[in-house]
């Protein structure tokens, strides 16, 4: 495949108004601060507060190390800005760079559960900052700054590291030099080149670039073969205009004046500067197999396709997620800040962000596991000039770059908390990692990868057009929305919201020309069940949901999303009136209660009241069966309010029952039961209890009756701070989900790409 069609077919773009509603919705913006302690009763009070809060106060004016102990401090960023350079969009200033700081702040979070706020400095004046910030120390672990112009970022960054004992890291600098070295030396290694020989051009001399060909210089590039280019061009010893004394350091001797003649043979370009700066032509004239790290924000120097167009012996990398080779400082900062508050660091020096670029670029050379394969998109990735770099979701980075960073900290003294035992430290970070982001990652690649055609079986609902216009938009496929016209354009003017787009199709039921073949069908179905064709043909006409459920089981769609206008039990009836289990399987729903660190399914949320033991056995079979498709190793405990036969009881007795009745299927997975929730979750419980057959805590939970698994996820949503997907069908002969009523655009979204994975074979 030419690889520009192939960066087209993974390219996804939201839209203007998909961002904005993004960042609006709910609560506005990206975070907020919640307790860690209750806050419930007078003694709370008494300890959170007055008179309380004194003792850790004394004790930390008495040692401030216990300040890491008593407070936040210790797992705390500041990520601090004067909006001076936000991304590649220029001085902006502080208020409009509130977006992108929030950005980082919940990427520190997701990534690597450190806590971090954003703080918006209103001065251009160097010194006005360095002020504001130097007495901000006691408040935070470590100091991130972030889009701040050239030549002040290099002064602000030096003094605050001068006046401050927490690391203070200009990601832009840093971070970018980080991620652009590990690319770089991999790519590199691919087209058998090295630091020697190579020749390198590199265009912006700002923060970034100075920053990264320092690292790379540093790391043993050669000097003599890196030629530098601003606004004004090559920056070559003498130049008059445009110059400073970072720029200086880097000029060489050199006849070249433009870009384009810095680039002529070049073997690897840089573009740290602005969007459309590589031209066609620059391209053209570089050696063979290029390297290009195009990595302005948010769009490149040049595109993929655009290079693609013009040659194909490119290594192509952008900083944009949507392409190939992200080289992007969201692939250190969370990790490196991770590694460095762990060992308390007072800086984070040259031999931590050298540790970091090589394990970096090590975790991208390495095979990548199964349980890894579910973050890539949707096919094992191979180290290659489409993949030099691990991707921000490899679930890897959280446990290799902080022990890198640890360590490098801790031989360079900088560490004031060494850890002895890094293997358990490594073991540790795993589980700090939120799993949801490469569940739902690997979901949508796989979908990009093969999209499928969902019909929107409510689509005169204002939140179902935005849900199909933002399926359309992602690259999932068709979106096939059923409704009126009349209505149906009426909604979608009232909301300014345009269907005359690709990706998207109008379907009114009346006016089908399957109207014949689905009534047909229908009848065949229920004409034994007490409809007369006359009822067949009303349900079609009328009822969206028969209309769609005939759409898919006829062949015209792959998938089909309903829910938001009815009750979760009609909706599934309309739909088994069409549509049968797949052969030998059982309908059920189960639900993905994804909390930090930790994923659990639990069953059947949605279909069986009672379940038989026998029913129970089922269940426990289809949920490890989607355990397994989802890319779980599923270890299924059955729960009762009993564990192993203590205390008796009738309700018990069919879970048990249940547990025998797997045993004589044989099963290809680990089950046991039954247990109470505690036993099944928590490996000391489970240790009370030597002879249970699970190898570890369980990750499926099979519930006694619908009420118990319907209670238990409402309750881990609401006050386990779970976010709960589901209940996903699982079991029909065709795929269909089925959004909760009300469902807002982004669940109906989610609940259709999972009806489009599904679908995939
Ligand atoms: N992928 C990633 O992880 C990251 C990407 N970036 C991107 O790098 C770019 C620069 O950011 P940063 O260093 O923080 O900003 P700075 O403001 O510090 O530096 C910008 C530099 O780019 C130069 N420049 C601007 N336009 C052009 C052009 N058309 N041709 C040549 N040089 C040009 C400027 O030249 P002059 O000195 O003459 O004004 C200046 O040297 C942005 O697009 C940003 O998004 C930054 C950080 C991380
Ligand atoms: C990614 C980043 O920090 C930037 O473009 O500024
Ligand atoms: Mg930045």
């Amino acid at each position: 495949m030419p690889a520009s069609d192939k960066a087209d077919r993974i390219r996804t773009s939201v839209t203007e108004q998909e961002a904005l509603d993004f960042h609006a919705q709910g609560r506005p913006g990206k975070l907020e601060i919640a307790p860690t302690k209750p806050m419930a009763t007078q003694r709370d009070l008494s300890l959170a507060y007055s008179p309380g809060v004194a003792v850790p106060v004394k004790a930390i004016a008495a040692d401030p190390g216990t300040a890491y102990d008593y407070t936040t401090r210790g797992n705390m960023v500041a990520v601090i800005t004067n909006g001076t350079a936000i991304l590649g969009l220029g001085n902006l200033g502080a208020l409009a760079a509130k977006p992108v700081m929030e950005g980082k702040s919940v990427l520190f979070k997701r990534f690597a559960d450190v806590d971090s706020i954003d703080l918006e400095v209103d001065t251009e004046n160097v010194d006005e900052f360095i002020n504001s910030v130097r007495y901000l120390g006691p408040s935070f672990g470590g100091i991130n700054l972030e889009d701040i112009k050239a030549p002040d970022c290099f002064i602000i960054e030096q003094r605050l590291r001068e006046l401050m004992d927490i690391p203070v890291f200009h990601d832009d600098q840093h971070g970018t030099a980080i991620i652009a070295a590990a690319g770089l030396i991999n790519a590199l290694e691919l087209t058998g080149r090295d630091f020697k020989n190579t020749r390198l051009v590199c265009n912006g001399a700002g923060a970034a670039a100075i920053a990264c060909i320092e690292l790379i210089k540093a790391m043993g590039f050669n000097p003599e073969n890196v030629t530098l280019c601003d606004t004004k061009g090559v920056i070559y010893q003498g130049r008059p205009e445009g110059m400073n004394q970072w720029k200086s350091a880097h000029a060489v001797k050199t006849d070249r004046r433009t870009l384009a003649e810095a680039m002529e043979g070049a073997d690897v370009v840089l573009g740290l500067s602005q969007k459309g700066a590589f031209t066609a032509d620059m391209i053209r004239s570089m050696a063979a197999n290029p390297i290009i790290f195009a990595m302005a924000n948010p769009d490149p120097e040049i595109t993929p396709e655009e290079v693609a167009d013009i040659r194909s012996d490119a290594i192509m990398a952008t900083g944009r997620s949507d392409y190939p080779n992200q080289v992007n400082n969201v692939l250190g900062f969370p990790y490196i800040f991770r590694g460095a508050l762990d060992v308390r660091a007072s800086s984070i020096n040259d031999a931590m962000k050298i540790a970091a670029v090589r394990s970096l670029a090590a975790l991208a050379r390495e095979d990548v596991p199964d349980d890894v394969a579910a973050a890539y998109q949707g096919t094992r990735p191979r180290f290659g000039a489409e993949y030099i770099i691990p991707v921000p979701f490899d679930p890897r980075l959280i446990s290799a770059i902080p022990v890198a960073v640890a360590k490098a900290a801790m031989e360079t003294g900088v560490a004031r908390k060494p850890i002895t035992d890094l293997d358990a430290y490594a073991r540790e970070l795993s589980a700090r990692r939120d799993p949801i982001a490469a569940t739902t990652q690997h979901l949508y690649e796989r979908v990009r990868n093969h999209p499928k055609r969902v019909v929107f079986a409510e689509g005169e609902e204002e939140q179902v057009m935005r849900a199909a216009i933002a399926f359309a938009n992602q690259g999932l496929g068709t979106a096939i929305l059923v409704g009126r016209d009349d209505p149906l354009k009426a909604t979608a003017a009232r909301a300014g919201i345009d269907l005359d787009r690709p990706g998207i199709e109008v379907v009114n039921a009346r006016l089908s020309t399957r109207v014949e073949a689905y009534t047909e069908y229908l009848y065949s179905r229920l004409q034994r069940k007490g409809y007369l064709l006359r009822d067949c043909q009303r349900l079609i006409n009328t009822d969206r949901n028969h209309f769609s459920a005939c759409m898919v089981t006829l062949g015209d769609a792959d998938a089909m999303v309903t829910g938001t206008t009815r009750n979760y039990s009609t909706a599934l009836e309309d739909v088994r009136r069409c549509i049968d289990p797949q052969p030998g399987h059982r309908v059920i729903g189960v639900s993905l209660a994804l909390t930090r660190g930790r994923t659990v399914l639990v069953a059947d949320t949605a279909v069986h009241d009672m379940p038989t033991a026998e029913e129970l056995a089922d269940i426990a079979e289809e949920a490890a069966g989607f355990a397994r498709s989802f890319g779980y190793e599923p270890r299924v405990a059955l729960l009762a309010y009993s564990t192993f036969g203590h205390p008796t009881g009738e309700r018990s007795e069919r879970l048990r029952e249940a547990v025998k009745i797997l045993d004589t299927r044989r099963v290809d997975f680990e089950y046991d039961g039954e247990m109470g929730a505690d036993v099944a979750l928590n490996a000391h419980r489970m240790e009370q209890y030597p002879f249970c057959r699970l190898s570890g805590t369980a990750n499926v939970l099979v519930m006694p009756a619908i009420h118990s698994a319907s209670i238990s996820t409402k309750m881990l949503q609401e006050l386990g701070g779970s976010t709960v997907m589901g209940p996903i069908l699982v079991g029909l002969g065709k795929s269909v989900q089925i959004a909760s009523m009300g469902a807002k655009d982004t669940d109906i979204v989610n609940m259709a790409a999972i009806a489009a994975y599904n679908a995939v074979a």
